[in-house]
């Protein structure tokens, strides 16, 4: 009734579904079914008892709020700039940064968006970072090989910690990446947790994180433009560098605020995902004996049909990679990293026959997209053949998104998973020491033990 009653007949218009507790809405049937070991549950739940529908109206993270849950809602949604701008949570926004592409004017964003998309993404971007991927990957395999029992995910992160590290900040040393990357775990945990700023709930603890990290990058900040001043440097080594120099079309140029804004986003987005679908797609190939071997004879083809004086690996190459581009494909989906994104209505608007009134928050629900058992029979079987012959239609497959806000890291991530991939194959395999370690699904999917495991040599 309360977020209903302005809306007069309109109401009538909504979507099914209810807004769960007082005060805390929805949000405890969503924290039990994703602290269970069933998170499809959520949304089953909710089907079963207001039948099935393209979208739900729903109360969660403190706001009246519908959730999209059909591949055709969903793009709908993340096309329409018009109707929609993002609607992230407050605790988000608070972690993440109000200057970062979650709290930022579109203006704004299609401005920082061009400037720093384009050195992540596309051919000639790729191949200026391939070598520095994969001699990275080479070291880290070999060192994790003579280390014993490792935390997979926990090293997979700092791999990837690093590369996006040197796109972003290549002159830091070894310091500030560690310590960095040590307060990006704690920010993490808080990203999609209740937002309650009191001592030992995770918000609390992921707010101090993000203090300690804006320090270490301010100080970062202020030391590059000292450095630049005193030596009139102009060559751009790194995005620190093309963010210190940008100019919109007015001239205006961003202030420490927005450029540390803009680094503490990437260099989560960059390093986070790229982690988690590394390590998850190397778990499932190892675990899938039959994929395994279809994976590896094609690395081995590959290494095969090069030319005798060619050292490393070539885009052209990765490019070659059908089956484990199928299986990276997978992946993806089966573990959809971003389980759903957010996004708040400009005005009143009508999707599949529902309205959506302004104001509410818009919850893009990727994972149930993903497991649409009409587009990907056995939704929760892993099948990399489902991918042969097989071109998704718009909106069915969805792990970077869609619309202007796709993400610009799309390209960097899969080349990074495909590199290490391959080496992988060739040369070494996983043991698990927990083969069954139960899993934890928020912030994200991952075993609880983070992967506990050795990596042997097998050649
Ligand atoms: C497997 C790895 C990755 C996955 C699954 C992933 C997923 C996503 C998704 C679903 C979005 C859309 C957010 C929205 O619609 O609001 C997004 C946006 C974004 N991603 Fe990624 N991402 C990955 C890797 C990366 C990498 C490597 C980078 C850094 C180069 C990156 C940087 C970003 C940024 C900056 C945005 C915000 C884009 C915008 O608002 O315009 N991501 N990512």
């Amino acid at each position: 009734w309360y977020y209903e009653r302005n809306l007069g007949d309109k109401r009538y218009e909504l979507p099914p579904g209810d807004y769960g507790w007082p005060v805390i809405g929805n949000m405890w049937s969503f924290l039990r079914a994703f602290k269970s070991t069933d998170p499809e549950s959520f949304i089953s739940t909710i089907v079963s008892r207001f039948g099935r529908a393209e979208l739900y109206k729903a109360h969660m993270f403190g706001n009246p709020s519908v959730i999209l849950t059909t591949a055709e809602s969903c793009r709908r949604v993340l096309t329409d700039d018009e109707s929609f701008k993002p609607g992230w949570p407050s605790s988000t926004v608070n972690l993440i940064g109000k200057k970062s592409f979650v709290g930022i004017s579109d203006e704004e964003h299609k401005w920082l968006r061009k400037l720093t998309a384009a050195p992540v993404n596309g051919h000639e971007a790729l191949s200026i970072y391939l070598k520095y991927i994969e001699d990275n990957v080479v070291k880290a395999l070999e060192n994790w090989a003579d280390m014993g029992q490792i935390e997979f995910l926990t090293e997979l992160r700092r791999l990837t910690f690093r590369i996006i590290m040197h796109i972003f900040l290549s002159s830091e040393g070894e310091q500030v990446m560690e310590a960095l990357e040590k307060e990006y775990t704690v920010l993490n945990y808080g990203v999609r947790a209740m937002m309650i700023n009191i001592p030992g709930f995770a918000y609390y603890n992921s707010l101090k994180a993000r203090k300690r990290l804006v320090a270490t990058l301010q100080a970062v900040v202020t030391e590059r433009r000292e450095r630049r001043k005193s030596t009139q440097e102009t060559v751009k080594k790194d995005m620190l560098d093309a963010l210190l120099d940008a100019k919109d079309e007015y001239g205006r140029m961003l202030n420490d605020e927005e450029v540390i804004d803009v680094l503490v986003m990437y260099l989560n987005a960059g390093h986070e995902s790229s982690g988690h679908i590394t390590m998850w797609a190397t778990v499932l190939i190892q675990t899938h004996p039959e994929v395994f071997k279809r994976a590896k004879k094609e690395q081995e083809k590959i290494v095969k049909n090069r030319p005798p004086d060619q050292k490393g690996l070539t885009l052209k190459e990765v490019r070659q990679m059908e089956y484990l581009s199928k299986v990276i494909d997978e992946t993806l989906r089966f573990i959809t990293f971003s389980l759903t994104v957010f996004r708040e209505a400009k005005k009143d608007v009508n999707v599949c026959g529902y309205l959506i009134p302004k104001g509410w928050k818009v919850l893009v629900w990727f994972r149930s997209v993903h497991y649409d058992h009409e587009t990907y029979p056995e939704p929760k079987k892993f099948d990399p053949s489902r991918w042969d012959g097989f071109t998704p239609k718009a909106g069915n497959f969805l792990p970077f998104g869609g619309g202007n806000r796709l993400c610009p890291g799309n390209d960097l991530a899969k080349l990074e998973t495909s590199i290490f991939l391959h080496h992988f194959l060739l040369n070494y395999e996983l043991e698990q020491q927990n083969p069954a370690s139960p899993l934890m699904y928020l912030p994200h999917t991952r075993p609880k033990d983070n992967c506990l495991g050795r990596i042997r040599r097998v050649c």
